[in-house]
């Protein structure tokens, strides 16, 4: 499979996800906010709805699509020794405080699922005693990396207790044959700085949009934006977030429904003025340009105009609501296809009015499971599936996937 994105919502061909497995359950009252979850959540529902909705994923997909667990991906890769071991100095490395250098010997004799089993659930078998925290949080494999173009950027956690999954994915593009192709260009950074997949949404592989958020920080805007305008692109828009829990990408409260329709949450977007700023590369420095809203910025950009749709209506109480509940984090399937909570009911109202047909997961597989499913032109279907247990979690359809291949809009 080529791995290339140049949209957030060309029919998708390839896409990388977790269902949770053991390590949602090893999550308890005291440690959860520290583990970014607002709640304990029940492994055996959240699993059930994630795996409803990977069925709608296969459903709207192409025969020759490919929905990827990323333990499969990781189960091959160490196999490898030699991403074994690069996997485990990583984590010493990234992880002083844990004193994991005392087991590295044993971390070294540790089979590719034993290793998987200290990754995901902190848990080793032969030294009782030694643990790490678990990694429930792996559950959302977009804040792993983007795909921008045939391009990668692998993140950089902002947060310790998602630290692990970025080496993780490092490791995969690493060793990983899946990510031969875009391996040596791959776009990394280092240190301090922190960038999260959430806060990358894909407009064209010309236009980028990166949210500057709690979790993506400024030296990780500039470096991210840096490697991306080395590899095609022409122009990063860094739209300015609140720095809160809620809204903790960009995602949380902006995504793409259409190639010009977007969700919106309106106190974070609509509501904003000079909140963006266009980045772009002249000679060989980053010149900036302030733009007035995201919406103008955008209109400016692809010379389109552009559908901005509330999230929760018009009701300022079912705004907030829904936006909490993910309602705003919808994921395309195709261009005017979209998923999302099916709780979030007057975002999906909103979007009946805005030409959408509404279908629950059900009604979908139901319609295209045995014919397939073909996008059409000027298609909208908006489909709720359920997600109670996931939404915990604080995450939305977006957050559970890491698309890597998407058909190209122009083909
Ligand atoms: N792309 C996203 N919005 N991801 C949501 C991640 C949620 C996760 N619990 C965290 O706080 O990191």
């Amino acid at each position: 499979m080529d791995i290339n994105v140049s949209s957030e919502i060309g029919h998708l061909q390839g896409v990388i996800v977790h269902t949770p497995g053991h390590e949602v359950s090893l999550v308890n009252p005291e440690l959860k906010d520290e583990l970014l979850f607002d709640d304990i959540i029940f492994e055996e529902d959240a699993r059930i709805e994630h795996l409803d909705m990977l069925e709608v994923f296969k459903t709207a997909m192409p025969a020759a699509g490919n929905v990827i667990e990323i333990l499969d991906l990781l189960t091959e890769v160490f196999k490898n020794e030699d991403a074994r071991l690069f996997f485990i100095e990583q984590l010493i490395k990234e992880f002083p405080e844990e004193n994991l250098h005392v087991v590295e010997k044993e971390l070294r004799k540790l089979d590719p699922k034993e290793l998987l089993v200290f990754v995901t659930q902190g848990y080793l078998e032969r030294s009782k005693g030694f643990s790490l925290n678990p990694s429930p949080n792996l559950l959302f494999t977009r804040d792993l990396a983007a795909v921008v173009g045939d391009n990668i950027l692998i993140s950089r956690a902002a947060k310790k207790a998602r630290m692990r999954e970025s080496l993780l994915m490092e490791t995969l593009v690493e060793f990983h044959p899946l990510f031969e192709s875009v391996r040596e260009d791959a776009i990394k950074i280092s240190g301090h700085q922190s960038i999260e997949g959430g806060d990358v949404l894909v407009v064209s592989d010309k236009l980028v949009l990166i949210g500057m958020s709690e979790r993506t920080s400024f030296s990780g805007l500039m470096k991210g934006t840096e490697g991306l305008l080395n590899s095609g692109v022409e122009t990063v828009l860094a739209v300015d977030i609140p720095k809160q829990r809620s809204s903790m990408h960009l995602d949380t409260i902006f995504t793409f429904a259409d190639e010009s329709e977007c969700i919106v949450f309106p106190p974070a977007i609509l509501e904003q003025k000079n909140n963006v700023v266009a980045l772009f590369k002249d000679g060989d420095s980053i010149k900036t340009e302030m733009k007035s809203s995201l919406q103008s910025a955008l209109e400016e950009e692809t010379g389109r105009d552009f559908n901005f749709i509330k999230c929760g209506g018009e009701d300022r109480t079912n705004q907030f609501r829904e936006q909490w509940t993910d309602g705003a984090n919808v994921f395309a399937l195709a261009p005017g296809v979209i998923v999302g909570y099916e709780r979030n009911t007057n975002t999906f109202n909103t979007l009946v009015d805005h030409g959408y047909d509404l279908m629950n997961q059900f009604e979908f597989i139901e319609e295209y499971g045995k014919e397939g499913f073909t996008p059409k032109e000027g298609q909208k279907i908006a489909i709720s599936f359920q997600g109670h247990e996931l939404c915990r979690g604080r995450g939305g359809a977006r957050c559970m996937t890491l698309p890597i291949s998407r058909k190209s809009l122009t083909q």
